[in-house]
């Protein structure tokens, strides 16, 4: 947020003060290189008057572990602190980031009791950022330059949707072959793979992922304080995803001032359908199972 000047104010809040300051201190040194935003740590007090408070609290994966695996003790943090923020912050956008993202964008939905389009999940964005990354490198284009979304979860059952994705107004194939470059069966699959398994790889290598989904949440922060009413592929509790009801998960969305303005839904092929109804129903699963354990459901 500082880099981009997303926003004209961050203030960090963690239970581990030392290292907020610690954190706070460090990026605000960063300052006079970047944007004219102040950085501070401090209390949930402090958050009075946030805009968007960003809620990336609780535990990471370790190698090897889903994300799904999170769940019950994401769960338990978030009770802690979301009455925490929305009592000095009433009116900010909550943007879920902790994982199970789309598990915990429902989570935060319902302990908050705010209307859902002011409960946003970072969800796809960043699978989105990465299918982007891939296709463009395979295609010698620059990633800004092509327009393709990875729906559903975002965890092991996401769909890259390669029936939509386009360069310059065509078909990624039709792209590649003018472009005189290769997008066989074998290459989507390595970039299909490279953006499915891309968190398990960073985290076997560095031991948590980090500047992708900053610059995710920074954009988002800012189509959120510009009212920008940019399409994102978020996670928001939604009434019915290919015959599943009220589940959670990405889908291409209208951010701006409030939140979520609208969504749409990408053609899709009979495969991609399948394969969404697929991750609505673990997602689902997933939500409803928490939820009984928790003694919010009977
Ligand atoms: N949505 C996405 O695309 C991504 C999500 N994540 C998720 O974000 C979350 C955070 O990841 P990291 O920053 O790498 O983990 P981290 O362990 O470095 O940071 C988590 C912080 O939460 C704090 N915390 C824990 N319980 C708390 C409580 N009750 N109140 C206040 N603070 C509390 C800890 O003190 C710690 O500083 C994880 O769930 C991770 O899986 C991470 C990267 C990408
Ligand atoms: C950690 C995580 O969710 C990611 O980098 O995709």
């Amino acid at each position: 947020m500082v880099t981009t000047g997303a926003a004209s104010e961050v203030v960090l809040v963690d239970m581990n003060e030392a290292l907020a300051q610690a954190q706070a201190q460090d990026i605000a040194h960063a300052v006079p290189f970047t944007h004219a935003v102040t950085v501070r740590a401090g209390s949930y007090a402090a958050l009075e008057g946030a805009g968007v408070v960003v809620l990336s609290a609780g535990v990471a994966q370790k190698p090897g572990e889903t994300r799904l695996e999170l769940l019950e003790r994401n769960a338990k943090v978030f009770g802690a602190i979301i009455p925490e923020v929305l009592k000095a912050a009433p009116d900010a956008v909550l943007l879920v980031a902790s994982n199970p993202v789309d598990v915990m964008t429902q989570i935060a939905t319902r302990i908050s009791g705010l209307s859902r389009t002011r409960v946003i999940g970072s969800g796809t964005v960043l699978d989105t950022a990465r299918f982007r990354a891939l296709l463009a490198e395979q295609l010698a284009v620059t990633p800004r330059s092509v327009h393709a979304h990875v729906v559903g979860e975002h965890g092991d059952s996401e769909v890259l949707l390669w029936s939509s994705a386009t360069v310059a107004g065509l078909p990624v194939e039709q792209a590649a072959d003018q472009l005189r470059r290769s997008l066989t069966a074998e290459d989507r699959a390595t970039i299909d793979e490279g953006v499915r398994r891309a968190a398990y790889r960073i985290i076997n290598g560095k031991g948590h992922t980090a500047f992708g989904i900053a610059g995710g949440l920074a954009r988002l922060v800012s189509a959120i304080g510009a009212d920008e009413r940019m399409v994102a592929t978020c996670a928001m509790l939604t009434d019915d995803v290919c015959g599943v009801p009220q589940v959670v998960l990405s889908l291409p969305r209208v951010i701006g001032a409030g939140g979520v303005l609208d969504t749409v839904l990408p053609n899709l092929s009979a495969e991609e359908a399948a394969a969404l109804r697929r991750s609505a129903e673990i997602l689902k699963e997933a939500a409803d199972g928490v939820e009984r354990r928790m003694g919010w459901t009977s």
